[in-house]
């Protein structure tokens, strides 16, 4: 069994991992903090998990969580980076749900975090956790830094295309769509449900904090820079991303139906729909699926590429327990069989 602790067991992405954790058959659940709600059953707080998980909250302790295996941070972003060194130590394997190890560039961290990195000297050793890309990395890594949310159906949805060399990769462009679980359970006006239901809207047009990031993850596959322009949006959903990604072909003649289906036929987590389908969010709700469709409009040079997933699960907290069944040997699909929930 692995013995796991979860910081920042009271968010959604926390409460995420111990609904998938509960489940999973080699999962040992050890430590869970809180510093609000330190003292309080986990259960009490969170129904859901009554009759599944027993522990009580604790604070945020580096000699607790020093005896687990692996530590997931599910904090927001700046605070893994001030428990890793120790963590890592102590010998425990960390899975860093923020993105404070995904940008490899300590400067650019700076620039779109706000803050100076703590620790820059893993950021070269961390691995990015996108398992159709670095599945290899990931089993020998000590710290892998999770993707966001908006990166992974991004760069699920593009990589075939730059694989091949089929696109113009200076002119990208990745519209995308997110459920308001996406920022987290804070208490912030604009996701009060009167401001955030029965209304769409763009945001972070002139520059998301997940551009650099979808640009990184790119480009280390490509060898070369590339243009993108990415504008997400809140939608009124509460879980789900919809990212639509367009490119223009530079070779128009390519099967790209079979490219893709060809590119995940092994991926346990990637779903490449019949040609001329259109998945749904919610075809992808409470599982750890990316379901993508490649469509080519009357025949013409763009191609069109819709990418879904669950922001919570492939998006995060399945993301990371896919992670972790990769760092320890065990079947990539353990506790996170689920398929999504319809209607
Ligand atoms: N929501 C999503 O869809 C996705 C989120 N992410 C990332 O995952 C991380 C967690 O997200 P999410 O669950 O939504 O966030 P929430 O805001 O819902 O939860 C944050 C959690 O962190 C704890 N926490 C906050 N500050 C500290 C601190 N200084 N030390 C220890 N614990 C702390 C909080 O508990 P307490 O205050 O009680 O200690 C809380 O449990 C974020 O970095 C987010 O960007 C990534 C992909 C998708
Ligand atoms: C709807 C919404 O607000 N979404 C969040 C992205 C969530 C995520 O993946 O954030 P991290 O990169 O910090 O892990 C945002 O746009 O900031």
């Amino acid at each position: 069994m692995i013995k796991i602790g979860i910081i920042g067991g009271t968010g959604y992405t926390g409460v995420e991992l111990l609904r998938l954790l509960a489940a999973h058959p080699q999962a040992d659940l050890r430590v869970i903090t809180s510093r609000g709600e330190a003292g309080k059953k986990v259960a009490d707080l969170f129904p859901n998990l009554r009759g599944h998980v027993k522990l009580a909250f604790t604070e945020p302790d580096t000699k607790a969580l020093a005896g687990c295996d692996v530590v997931f941070s599910a904090t927001p972003n700046g605070v893994a980076m001030t428990h890793a060194r120790e963590l890592l130590k102590a010998g425990v394997k960390l899975i860093d749900l923020a993105a404070d190890f995904r940008l490899k560039d300590p400067a650019l961290w700076e620039k779109w975090y706000g803050v100076p990195h703590a620790c820059p000297e893993l950021l070269e050793e961390a691995v990015y956790g996108l398992p159709e890309v670095n599945r290899e990395k990931i089993r020998e890594a000590r710290l892998v830094a999770n993707p966001g949310c908006y990166p992974t159906a991004v760069q699920l949805g593009f990589l075939p295309l730059l694989e091949n060399g089929l696109v113009d990769v200076q002119h990208l462009i990745a519209d995308a769509k997110s459920g308001v679980s996406g920022a987290g359970r804070k208490a912030e006006t604009h996701l009060l449900f009167s401001e955030a239901a029965d209304t769409m809207k763009a945001y972070g047009v002139a520059g998301h904090r997940h551009w650099p990031e979808i640009r990184q993850g790119l480009e280390a596959v490509l060898g070369k820079s590339v243009g993108l322009t990415f504008v997400p949006h809140l939608t009124p959903m509460i879980r789900g991303i919809h990212a639509t990604l367009y490119a223009r072909l530079t070779l128009p003649g390519a099967d790209l139906q079979s490219l893709y289906e060809q590119r995940y036929a092994n991926e346990p987590f990637v779903d490449v729909m019949p040609a001329g389908s259109h998945p749904e969010t919610r075809s992808v709700r409470v599982s750890n699926v990316c379901r993508i469709a490649v469509h080519r409009p009357q025949g013409g040079d763009t191609v069109v590429v819709l990418s879904v997933i669950d922001n919570l699960v492939k998006g995060a907290a399945g993301q990371a327990v896919q992670n972790m069944n990769i760092l320890f040997g065990l079947d990539e699909r353990a506790g996170l069989r689920q398929a999504g929930v319809l209607p």
